[in-house]
């Protein structure tokens, strides 16, 4: 008896929710004009309100690509009040990147990735115009400089030493291949933009801790999340998912902020230290250039904290997620690791260490580096792209302000674009002139293409070539007793192995002291 008025009321709440998300809807639902709407692509009907909210499963990709089997290469899906349109075939990945870039050139960040990026003021999630031009071209032309880089090689072999040195005193035992990837990664990262002594204090000490804080920042990052679909919800955050991004950005300053205070007053100082050898490191570019640009104080530390996000966060991840991929492709394909081993014996030689002048002789690691980030892009979905105008593409309209999927896990796989498509053939990348990584062919999209193309791409291709070849020059690895491996995905913004990978060095040098 005493459930009927509960349930009276349950039948109540619900009705007054339907009818409010109902008005909601129709309020909120952007409007398109009657003949946009007609030349929208096909898609499959969700349900009212929702849409095709209740449909999505984590491993998103995976579903997209499954939905341009039904649905062709281009096709919609509403997801609450926000319309998105998936791309999934080269010619129209041309159209956006190349034919109609500088409309498609805007970002639809996810209000997650607002949070933790300071309002989008750093260089991934900010609008398309004047300040992302200046943001990257500062990152891009001084911070990433051909110059700027060679002077850094010292610090990159400084920490991939230390690390050969690492394994070395863990030989015969299993090894957590991201985390050592994720020691040297963040290591040279941090070690590029505060010198190397912030390296040896602070990293060491919270490494684990900083690493579990890179991870978790993405997944949230990653994570479907009502307010985006229902933007005037986004207030509430009934998942508690802006509150939680709020958190890990605090965590993270709270790591960097000594280093940068620490910078700014030897800056001001104009301490012998900074000033000496030419070897600058990130911050100091960056304090510097602030400064000769006289922005406003306040401004300066917020747009300095937002580019160490995109580097910190987002290049440690997608580079380490890389290494172990490569490493679990070829524990699963001997035959390939054994042609890299063979090739790394005939350019460095048994009695060397790797230099990164090696790396642009190494053909065969590169195209197994190329296959493996074909099967397993980074971000398989890139970043979502928000037309800044309508467009019409493949003939069909997409409506300002929708938000645009191109799909490069669909394209990387798709039979008609590439042959067995499903296996691991490094030696397709051999003799192909333009499949580089600079998204100029329309089939091979890892880093991206057009303007918003990654903007660290050569420091990631340095660093990758960098690791594997001295992973795989310096010790013969295998897998532990009885294991196999398990190629499957986790989730997150960034596309993970679902389980870490194990692996069990063994010497291949023949004198110690190629160990130290
Ligand atoms: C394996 C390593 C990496 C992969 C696969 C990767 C991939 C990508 C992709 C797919 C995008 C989006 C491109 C688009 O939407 O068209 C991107 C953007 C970006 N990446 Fe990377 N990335 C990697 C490493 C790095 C590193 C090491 C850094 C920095 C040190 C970095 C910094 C950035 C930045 C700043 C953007 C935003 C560019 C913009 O919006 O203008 N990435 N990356």
């Amino acid at each position: 008896m005493a459930s009927a008025p509960l349930n009276e009321l349950c039948l109540a709440t619900l009705t007054l929710s339907i009818v409010f998300l109902t008005i909601l809807w129709y309020k909120f639902t952007p409007n398109i004009p009657h003949d946009q709407e007609s030349r929208l692509p096909p898609g499959p009907r969700g349900l009212p309100i929702v849409g095709f909210l209740p449909f999505l499963r984590s491993n998103l990709h995976h579903q997209l690509t499954e939905l341009s089997q039904h649905y062709g290469p281009i096709y919609k899906l509403w997801l609450g009040t926000k319309l998105c349109i998936v791309l999934n075939s080269p010619s129209l990945a041309k159209e956006v990147v190349r034919d109609q870039d500088s409309i498609f050139a805007n970002r639809d960040p996810p209000i997650a990735g607002l949070v933790g990026t300071y309002g989008g003021t750093d260089i991934s999630f900010s609008p398309y115009g004047s300040y992302w031009r200046d943001m990257r071209k500062l990152f891009v032309r001084e911070m990433l400089s051909n110059r700027n880089l060679e002077v850094c090689y010292s610090l990159r072999k400084h920490e991939v030493r230390k690390t050969i040195r690492n394994v070395h005193t863990k030989i015969g035992n299993p090894i957590d291949i991201g985390e050592l990837a994720f020691a040297t990664e963040m290591n040279v990262i941090m070690s590029m933009i505060f010198g190397s002594n912030f390296v040896e204090e602070k990293c060491r000490k919270d490494g684990t801790e900083f690493r579990e804080l890179v991870i978790k920042f993405l997944q949230v990052m990653g994570k479907p999340n009502i307010s985006d679909f229902f933007p005037m919800l986004a207030r509430f955050d009934l998942q508690g998912i802006q509150k939680e991004m709020a958190a890990l950005l605090k965590s993270f300053e709270s790591i960097l902020e000594p280093a940068i205070n620490e910078h700014m007053k030897m800056l001001m100082d104009k301490s012998e230290e900074i000033q000496g050898n030419g070897k600058k490191d990130f911050m100091h570019i960056l304090l510097e250039l602030m400064e000769q640009k006289n922005i406003g104080k306040s401004a300066d530390l917020v747009q300095i904290k937002a580019i160490l996000v995109d580097i910190v966060i987002g290049g440690t991840d997608t580079t380490i997620t890389t290494v172990e991929w490569v490493m679990a492709e070829l524990l699963n394909n001997p035959e390939i690791m054994s042609k890299v081993q063979h090739e790394l014996k005939d350019v460095v030689g048994m009695n060397n260490i790797v230099e990164e002048s090696n790396l642009s002789e190494l053909n065969y690691l590169d195209a197994v580096l190329k296959e493996t980030l074909r099967l397993h892009p980074a971000l398989p979905l890139l970043l979502p792209k928000r037309p800044s105008q309508s467009a019409i593409v493949g003939g069909y309209t997409i409506p300002e302000g929708t938000k645009v999927l191109l799909n490069v896990y669909a394209i990387h796989r798709d039979p008609q674009v590439w042959e067995s498509p499903l296996d691991f053939q490094p030696e397709r990348f051999l003799n192909s002139t333009n499949l580089d990584y600079a998204g100029n062919n329309m089939k091979y999209l890892p880093f991206g293409s057009g303007r918003r193309v990654c903007a660290g791409l050569p420091l990631a291709e340095k660093m990758l070539m960098f690791i594997l070849a001295s992973l795989l020059h310096s010790f013969d690895w295998k897998l532990p007793e009885g294991k196999k491996i398990d190629l499957s995905e986790g989730f997150g913004l960034v596309i993970k192995k679902k389980e870490r990978l194990l692996a069990i060095p063994t010497l291949r040098l023949p004198h110690s002291e190629l160990y130290q």
